[in-house]
């Protein structure tokens, strides 16, 4: 047992499915203990009638969202007090309500998963744009109807065409240079101007001037209160005719609806969607629509990037229970 000494414990919500040697090893800072409920109504229960004292960090993943629901303030209020820290496996956190975590005594500090997407994310980011661009989700389905590239329309090359990014974090700069090697121009917009040196020479832009000035316009921002429908029906009328969007964030940022309707209207050429507003559920608009290509929240979907998140998560456990300080807090409580 490590410098916690005996009784701390740490709980695991959802899987390791791939680090689970580096997760064993974590029984030398506490003792590993895992939920048995199935639901929000059995895990609240079991938080209320003290099943998980003693537990002074959790680890918790996308999926867990199954059992526990959102880490809503009902749910950080029912946390054990013991609790003092929560590793999420993943760099968009909008599942937690990190003011909540916050405001509790005592808070709980959250820590996310940031660059270790990156590649990956970006990665797929750059396949929408392609597929989009290119129209290949219209011939590929063309050819299995037997029909070989049927009245699939002609696409666009990315050479030359100016790529807006909403959200110039990690992924965002990730993109920017992959983007570039297939000759896209980048300008940006993101909550604050980057130095010379993180933007790579990227033009910034007001959000207005993104709007009017992408030819393909990518979301790579966080969800959250602000951000929420950040492009809905006033913003697409502000964009150039013909344009392509793409989004890996998270679906909610656009407003789905009002996506279908400028696919509709062919304000929209095509879009590339990774993420959707009520996953799993999509939009019989995206759905019937064979122009756009849509992919089951894939970004991180590879062996070596979920590795890596797991052992990051991880070791945001590891770190908070040695030193007292989280690895990689989330932005909000980077001053805890
Ligand atoms: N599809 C996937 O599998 C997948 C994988 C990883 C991340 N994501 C999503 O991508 C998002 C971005 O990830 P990241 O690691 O690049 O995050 P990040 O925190 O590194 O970057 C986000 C950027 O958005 C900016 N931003 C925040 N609010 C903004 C606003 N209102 N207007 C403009 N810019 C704003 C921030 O300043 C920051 O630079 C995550 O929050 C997550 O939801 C999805």
């Amino acid at each position: 047992m490590g410098s916690n000494g005996a009784g701390t414990k740490i709980l695991l919500l959802g899987k390791i499915d791939h680090a689970q040697k580096t997760w064993d090893a974590l029984s030398d800072v506490g003792e590993l203990v895992k939920t048995g409920a199935s639901n929000r109504t059995e895990f609240l229960q079991e938080c209320r009638e003290g099943k998980y004292d003693g537990v002074v960090a959790i680890y918790r993943t996308f999926h867990s969202i199954s059992i526990t629901g959102l880490i809503d303030e009902e749910l950080v209020n029912a946390l054990p007090s013991s609790l003092k820290y929560m590793a999420h496996c993943g760099a968009g956190y909008d599942m937690i309500d990190v003011h909540a975590c916050t405001a509790r005594n005592p808070p709980i500090r959250v820590s996310n998963v940031p660059t270790a997407v990156d590649d990956a994310t970006a990665d797929v980011n750059i396949f929408l744009i392609l597929g989009a661009l290119r129209n290949f989700n219209g011939g590929m389905h063309s050819l299995r109807e037997g029909k070989f590239i049927g009245q699939t329309p002609v696409g666009h090359d990315p050479r030359g065409k100016v790529l807006g990014i909403l959200g110039m974090g990690g992924i965002g700069r990730n993109l920017k240079k992959k983007a570039e090697a297939f000759g896209m121009k980048v300008i940006y917009h993101n909550r604050r101007q980057l130095s010379e040196e993180l933007s790579g020479g990227a033009q910034y832009v007001t959000f207005d001037e993104l709007l009017a000035t992408s030819d393909v316009l990518s979301l790579n921002l966080p969800l959250n209160k602000n951000t929420r429908h950040i492009i809905s029906k006033a913003e697409f009328a502000k964009m150039k005719d013909g344009v392509v969007v793409v989004n890996t964030a998270r679906g909610a940022v656009m407003d789905e609806a009002a996506l279908v309707e400028a696919l509709d209207s062919g304000k929209v050429f095509s879009a590339g969607l990774d993420v959707f507003e009520e996953e799993p559920k999509i939009h019989p608009g995206l759905m019937n629509n064979h122009n756009v290509i849509l992919v089951p929240h894939m970004g991180t979907w590879t062996v070596e990037t979920m590795t890596s998140m797991e052992v990051w998560a991880i070791d945001n456990i590891r770190q908070a229970l040695e030193t007292g300080k989280l690895k990689s807090p989330v932005p909000e409580q980077a001053d805890m």
